[in-house]
């Protein structure tokens, strides 16, 4: 793989909370951490330095819950995706502390990531927990959820692999069930075909704290690609 070139010179945590020293200390954190669009198809047995168990999360955000699933993990790898280069920062910041191995970074657009970074049946598991439910109808189609984004997912997933959803936002969590539903080549772990109970192994997330705050429900899906 190419050298990691990027600066993150730009990852300003807080606004005028940052000193010198400590964005110094980020931009070589993600000289170490952080992986390029423009580096192209990723060998991920190359990047972590063996061949495990692999999970790619979609928005992490401030990426609590993806640091404390890495963490609980160290024999699985993580791949993390988000555009906010705040949660980028956190991150990072994240596995220093944690000295984290199994963890690495893109901030940009999953789809990318998707389409350009990682080859077809490599992953064993994708989360997308509480992506941003875009409540408007004329702004649906931003949703990330879709039946072109199923296809796609599936064609990276093992055959076998898992995809976890979760949503605070009951008419999302209905789209989404609709859209894996109809997509072809998965199978719903729900037996009845609807959502699951929270599964125990998610950590809580900064937006699930959210939503509970507001007196939203929790809905999860999991989905398997049977092929
Ligand atoms: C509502 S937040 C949820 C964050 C986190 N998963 C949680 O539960 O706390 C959605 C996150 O997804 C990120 N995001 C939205 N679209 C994205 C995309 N196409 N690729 C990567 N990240 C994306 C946003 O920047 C945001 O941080």
């Amino acid at each position: 793989m190419a050298q990691n070139t990027r600066t993150v010179r730009s990852f300003v945590l807080r606004k005028g909370r940052i000193t010198e020293a400590q964005q110094r200390a980020l931009d070589e954190d993600w000289f170490r951490f952080g992986l390029n669009l423009e580096d192209g198809m990723a060998d991920f047995d190359q990047v972590f330095g063996r061949n495990a168990p692999r999970t790619l999360e979609i928005g992490c955000g401030m990426g609590g819950a993806t640091l404390a699933m890495a963490a609980a993990a160290p024999e699985q790898d993580f791949i993390g995706v988000e555009v906010h280069q705040a949660g980028i920062g956190a991150l990072l910041l994240g596995i220093k502390k944690h000295s984290l191995g199994n963890l690495r970074l893109y901030r940009c657009d999953a789809l990318d990531v998707l389409k350009q970074c990682i080859a077809d049946n490599s992953l064993d598991r994708v989360l997308l927990f509480f992506p941003d439910p875009w409540h408007k109808k004329r702004h649906h189609k931003r949703r990330i959820v879709q039946a072109e984004f199923a296809e796609l997912l599936r064609g990276k997933l093992k055959v076998g692999g898992l995809f976890h959803l979760a949503s605070d936002w009951q008419p999302y969590a209905q789209h989404m069930l609709d859209v894996m539903s109809a997509a072809p080549g998965w199978r719903n772990l729900a037996a009845d075909g609807g959502f699951i109970p929270r599964p125990p192994e998610r950590p809580l997330t900064k937006f699930e704290q959210r939503g509970e705050r507001l007196g939203h429900g929790i809905f999860d899906l999991k989905f398997i690609r049977v092929d």
